[in-house]
């Protein structure tokens, strides 16, 4: 049976970057997906932003919705202080066993729970089932209509503190439209926009930073 893309970006990596070398994995994809087969990892130029907010937040517990090959779960893990951890969540079941190849190559397992399933089954389990008080950053990177609900549900589940960072990608393409009309006019986000490129493309993207204000 041919493989997937996500396979060969998987071995594209276990063959040429180097084990436990998480910068080494994230250069190896970014160089597979620029020069042979475009995927939807958040890529270097918007990573860069992603970096920025998270050494910012220096969060205790992260959360991102959208595993995909796990590319922005090591670049998020390896800026973890120690002791802190990402919780990331996948629907598709192949993705979510191409990142923990990903995740554990790079050697940051340690510091990453792989959680599979819709995340609006996930999130109501967070405190009970994966003793989550609060969460300090949360990265969106999953269905792009799913934006402005799981926003909602994590403030309904009590998952939000003040000063809480919310970062979401993909805010001009394929876009996020609900979600910018939702946050922007919310009293309770402090909202700021980086414009950016689509991953490995001279499309125009954008993230959005939102942080909850209590
Ligand atoms: O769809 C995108 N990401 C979401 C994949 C969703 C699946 C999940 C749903 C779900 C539900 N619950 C829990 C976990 C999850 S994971 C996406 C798409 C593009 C893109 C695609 C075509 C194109 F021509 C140009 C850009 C670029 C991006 O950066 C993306 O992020
Ligand atoms: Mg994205």
């Amino acid at each position: 049976m041919n493989q997937s893309k996500e396979q060969r970006i998987l071995n594209f990596v276990l063959q040429n970057a180097v084990r436990g070398d998480p910068c080494s994995v994230l250069d190896t994809i970014d160089k597979y997906c620029s020069q042979k087969e475009w995927a939807m990892n958040v890529g270097d130029e918007k990573g860069l932003i992603l970096d920025k907010t998270v050494e910012e937040a220096n969060p205790s517990v992260a959360l991102e919705l959208g595993t995909y090959c796990g590319y922005s779960a090591v670049r998020i893990a390896r800026l973890l202080k120690a002791g802190a951890y990402l919780l990331t969540v996948e629907f598709n079941p192949e993705f979510a066993a191409i990142a923990k190849q990903m995740i554990e190559f790079a050697g940051v397992q340690d510091k990453v729970k792989l959680l599979e399933g819709p995340s609006e089954e996930i999130i109501p389990q967070l405190k009970k089932k994966y003793e989550v008080d609060t969460l300090d950053f949360v990265f969106l990177d999953h269905w792009k209509d799913r934006y402005t609900p799981d926003t909602i549900l994590l403030q309904e589940c009590n998952l939000l503190r003040k000063g809480s960072v919310l970062l979401a990608d993909n805010i001009i393409f394929p876009g996020a439209p609900e979600f910018l009309n939702y946050i922007r006019n919310n009293p309770h986000f402090q909202c700021t926009n980086y414009p950016s490129h689509l991953e490995y493309m001279k499309v125009v993207d954008a993230m959005e930073k939102a942080v909850f204000l209590g």
